[in-house]
């Protein structure tokens, strides 16, 4: 049955606005929302909850394996709360260091491997839209729709640093933009599922695109809606 739920993927890179576009056009459809880098992001912060090394492979898969975590939806695209193990991590997972942990752990193809099912679990009716690094490439490969977003590195570091200021963390611009290159290359040059755009993705460059004619141009895919 799942395999005749449509899916809409978008990946990208971190501040291409994946999870923003996502989360409104999912709103748009009706359909159900996955924010596959907040699974690895919980991952990432359950482990150092539990003095996991986070290089240590074996523990860190089976932190994968156990780890509770439940998205309460937002009302009209906002963010989800994202409760872990019991506790709502929200806010503590949109730090650029659990972003930072997340990418180091995702390197692990253990981990990637304990994380599969519970991604595909998204897929219910009446669609998914799924948001990641690899959702178009790896974990629903058979997606009707795909969309690979971009944006200059310098723009994808100012909107974080918005973003962040407005939620009261203090954060350099300079910093961000040190922090997102380490990023994008350390999820790009990984040996499995790195970041990349599935050979049949649309690629929208989002640089200097306001996001409603973002969320435009990505419903505009899906003639059938
Ligand atoms: N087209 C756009 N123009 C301006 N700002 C945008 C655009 N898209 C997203 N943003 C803003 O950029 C910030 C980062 O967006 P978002 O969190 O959606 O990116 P992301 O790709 O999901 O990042 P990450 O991979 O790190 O989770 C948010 O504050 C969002 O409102
Ligand atoms: N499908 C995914 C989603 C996320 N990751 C890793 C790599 C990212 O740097 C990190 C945090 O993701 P974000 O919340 O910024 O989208 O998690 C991945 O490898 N694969």
């Amino acid at each position: 049955m799942a395999k005749t739920v449509p899916v809409l993927t978008i990946d990208g890179p971190s501040g291409s606005g994946k999870g923003t576009i996502s989360r409104l056009v999912a709103n748009r459809l009706g359909w159900h929302y996955l924010d596959s880098g907040a699974l690895y992001r919980a991952v990432g912060l359950a482990a150092a909850w539990s003095q996991v090394d986070l290089s240590d492979a074996e523990h860190v898969a089976a932190c994968a394996e156990r780890t509770e975590i439940h998205f309460e939806t937002g009302e009209g695209g906002a963010e989800p709360r994202v409760i872990v193990n019991g506790k709502d991590a929200t806010h503590q997972l949109r730090m650029e260091t659990a972003g930072a942990a997340a990418s180091a752990i995702a390197a692990l193809p253990a981990v990637r491997e304990a994380l599969l099912d519970k991604q595909r679990a998204f897929r219910q009716p009446p669609g998914l839209v799924a948001d990641g690094r690899d959702m178009g490439t790896v974990i629903f490969p058979d997606a009707r729709h795909k969309v690979f977003l971009t944006a200059s590195a310098e723009e994808r570091a100012e909107r974080r640093y918005k973003q962040l200021k407005d939620k009261g963390v203090s954060v350099t611009l300079d910093g961000l933009l040190r922090e997102i290159l380490a990023r994008d290359a350390r999820d790009a040059e990984r040996a499995v599922a790195p970041l990349r755009p599935a050979e049949d993705a649309v690629r929208i460059d989002t640089t200097g695109l306001p996001i409603d004619e973002v969320v435009a141009r990505v419903l505009a895919l899906l003639p059938e809606r």
